[in-house]
């Protein structure tokens, strides 16, 4: 089975790569969307994670009658109310300017104590399939805002979130340990099981 996993986001399909191919699915072909035809998408205008995921994966499916997979993903901070929550990837109005995007959460929250800097990256992530299949789950992980960037791992806000149970940030764990705390693996592993069901029926 061929499996279109739709992210323009290199680095964020890096990890959606690396997850599924250390949970080792045999038989499963993974595709990203450079080795598809191109196909027209729609803008991320869903007020939630789990809206814009089936936006994006049923775009892939439809255009390419693949079985597919999108994540939206984010960061939620306590003290900013939730936010930059859905508006993560353009939060300093820059789509994908992660280093314009994390400093301008640092500035933001300068006054913010250190008992009130919690926030949670989550991550859902959708499969859209044949005979309308349509399935949606979502991982969190929790931490904290740390007061300067740290690390060259990850990407995005990784450099300043510190996870729960750990001194250093998520760019300065390794990928594996990334991929085993974090929100897109814990998202990814729900998805297993539908996952090999598809591929078992096809
Ligand atoms: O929509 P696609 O094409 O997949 O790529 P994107 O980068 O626009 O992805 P999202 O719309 O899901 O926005 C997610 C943003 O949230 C941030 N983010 C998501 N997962 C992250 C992670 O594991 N580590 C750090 N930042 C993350 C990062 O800034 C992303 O740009
Ligand atoms: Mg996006």
């Amino acid at each position: 089975m061929k499996l279109l996993l739709a992210s323009r986001n290199a680095k964020k399909l890096g990890e959606l790569r690396r997850i599924l191919a250390f949970e080792g699915l045999e038989g499963i072909e993974v595709l990203g969307l450079s080795d598809v035809p191109e196909f027209p998408e729609a803008p991320e205008t869903e007020p939630t994670f789990e809206g814009n995921a089936l936006l994006k994966a049923r775009d892939a499916f439809n255009a390419t009658g693949l079985p597919s997979v999108a994540d939206d993903s984010g960061i939620a901070i306590d003290a900013l109310n939730g936010m930059p929550g859905v508006l993560s990837a353009r939060w300093s109005g820059r789509h994908g300017d992660d280093l314009a995007n994390l400093e301008l959460v640092l500035g933001q929250l300068r006054d913010v104590p250190d008992e009130r800097r919690g926030a949670a990256f989550v991550c859902t992530a959708a499969l859209v399939g044949p005979d309308g299949l349509e399935v949606v789950v979502r991982g969190e992980w929790r931490g904290e805002i740390t007061r300067e960037p740290r690390g060259a791992n990850g990407f995005g806000y990784d450099p300043i979130f510190r996870p729960e149970g750990h001194e250093v940030t998520s760019a300065e764990l390794t990928p594996e340990e990334k991929d085993k705390l974090s929100h897109r693996g814990r998202a990814l592993r729900l998805l297993l099981p539908e996952l090999r069901k598809l591929n078992a029926g096809s």
